[in-house]
Order: structure tokens, then sequence, then C-alpha cells
């Protein structure tokens, strides 16, 4: 099921088109890495199909319906953001901080229902972070943010989730881990959307791939057909002398 889709979108800074004719189509379950060098349109992208910030030219409709004509509010029950990192300023417990994913769902100076308090708590078990609830979000380590916005996003009962570069700071371990979270909440149908500077993990975790050059598509598929060897050369302006490890790469 197409759940988010970008007809035609064209965005441009004064005389400089950043990004040209893009049409994508984001589906239930799918698991889409967007990679390009830095500058190639990424965040951008990413701006438009959050509803941040209009396309010059173009549409973009979520589930059908145009988002221009969707409040920010239900536009938050769909589609959940999670940053690369996230500043906060005031020493916010990590349960407030997943709390307030449920901001889309609570009117001006209510308090959390009994319904929210449950998604919170599922989001935080979910996360396996629920010991770290009364603890300030600002003395957690990047990995530990990492998770707590990820419950953040979950507990917005979004069905899309945006992020941008979230493997960004996390050591090892905890790449190979989000990465198996990422691929079980796709498998429970969450359509994902997040961008990479890792081509070569991208071939191995996501099930699509999307190349940005230059604010242009280049390609779109299946990760081990889009992110060949030459490919990613390209991509990247690699050149073939540099010794990099390429055996899983044909
Ligand atoms: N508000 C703006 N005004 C002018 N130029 C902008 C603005 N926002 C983005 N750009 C330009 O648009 C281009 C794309 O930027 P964008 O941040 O989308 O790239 P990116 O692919 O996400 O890069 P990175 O990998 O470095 O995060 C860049 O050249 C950037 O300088």
């Amino acid at each position: 099921m197409t759940l988010l889709q970008a007809r035609n979108l064209r965005y441009r800074r004064q005389k400089t088109v950043i990004l040209d004719d893009i049409s994508l189509s984001f589906h239930q379950g799918e698991l889409t890495a967007l990679l390009g060098i830095n500058g190639a349109g990424k965040s951008t992208l990413l701006r438009l199909l959050l509803g941040l910030m209009p396309p010059d030219e173009g549409n973009i409709f979520l589930q059908n319906k145009p988002l221009k004509a969707i409040s920010r509010k239900t536009i938050a029950r769909h589609i959940a953001y999670v940053p690369q990192e996230h500043k906060a300023i005031f020493p916010y417990t990590v349960e407030e901080v997943v709390s307030l994913g449920r901001l889309p769902y609570i009117a001006f100076g209510q308090n959390l229902s009994l319904s929210d308090k449950q998604a919170v708590k599922q989001a935080l078990d979910y996360l396996n972070i629920a010991s770290l609830s009364a603890r300030p979000y600002t003395e957690l380590s990047g990995g530990e943010r990492q998770s707590v916005l990820l419950a953040r996003a979950l507990a917005q009962g979004a069905s899309i989730l945006v992020l941008d570069e979230p493997e960004t700071g996390l050591d090892f371990g905890q790449q190979l881990r989000l990465a198996v979270l990422l691929q079980r909440l796709a498998d429970e149908g969450y359509c994902i959307v997040a961008t990479t500077h890792d081509p070569l993990r991208a071939r191995q975790i996501f099930s699509r791939a999307i190349l940005l050059q230059q604010g242009r598509i280049i390609a779109d598929g299946a990760p081990k057909s889009v992110l060949t060897r030459s490919a990613i050369e390209a991509l990247y302006n690699i050149d073939e002398n540099i010794a990099l490890s390429w055996e899983s790469v044909e």
C-alpha cells in the first residue's frame, strides 16, 4: 500500500535548483535508504516529505490526500521524524521526551490520557529503555538518545518513520542493533525512509535504495542492484585506486 507519494517536486533557493523533478512513492513495510554526497539534497527532500516547507512545484500526497491540505497535527499522527541529533537544553526526563510524541493527540493544556501513557510505556518497552525513564535526557549517551528519539517516534503512533542519518555516532554494536530494529519495524508494516552515508551497510539492511545526485534521482530499486561497486564509485567520486574492502560488492 502506498502511504506517501511525491509527484514532480522541484525546490529552488534563489536561482539554484536544489531538487529537480522528484517523483517517488513510499509503501507500507518498505525500508528505504536515501543516499547521495553532501549537498545532494537528501535533507531537503526529507523536509519536503515531512511538510516542513512546501515545494516550489509538484505535490506530496499522504494516503492520497495533498499534504498541504492536512493540518500539522494530523500529519504528525502519520509521519514521525527522528532527527540526527536533538539538543535538549532543559533536562527533561526520558519519559517526558517520549511523552512529547503524544502531543498530536492532546488538546492544548490537557494532560496525557491513560491511552497516551500506555503508548509511552509501550514505546519505552519496545526500545528496551524503560529503565532509563527517570534519567535526564541531557545525561544520556548518543546511543541512548537515539533510542529515546525512536521511542518518541513510535509513541507518536505514526506509520511512516523518517530518519536523518540514524547510525551517526553509534558504535558498531549499536549500529547493528539499530539495523535489526529498523528491519523489525518494517516487517511490522512501518514505512521507513532513512538517509545514510553508508552504502555497504545499506546493501545489507535496506529493502530499497534511492540515489540522489545534484537534486535528481539517478537510481531507485533493490540495494544490491542499485549499489553496485561502479555505482558507489561514481556516486562518491571514488578513485578505483583507493583501497577499500569491496569483497562483498560486485
Ligand atoms: N535554505 C537554503 N538556502 C540556500 N541553499 C540551501 C538551503 N538549504 C539547502 N541548501 C543547499 O541545498 C543543497 C542540498 O542541501 P541538503 O542539506 O539537502 O543536502 P544533503 O544531501 O542533506 O547533504 P548532507 O549529506 O551534507 O547532509 C546544498 O547545496 C545546500 O547548500
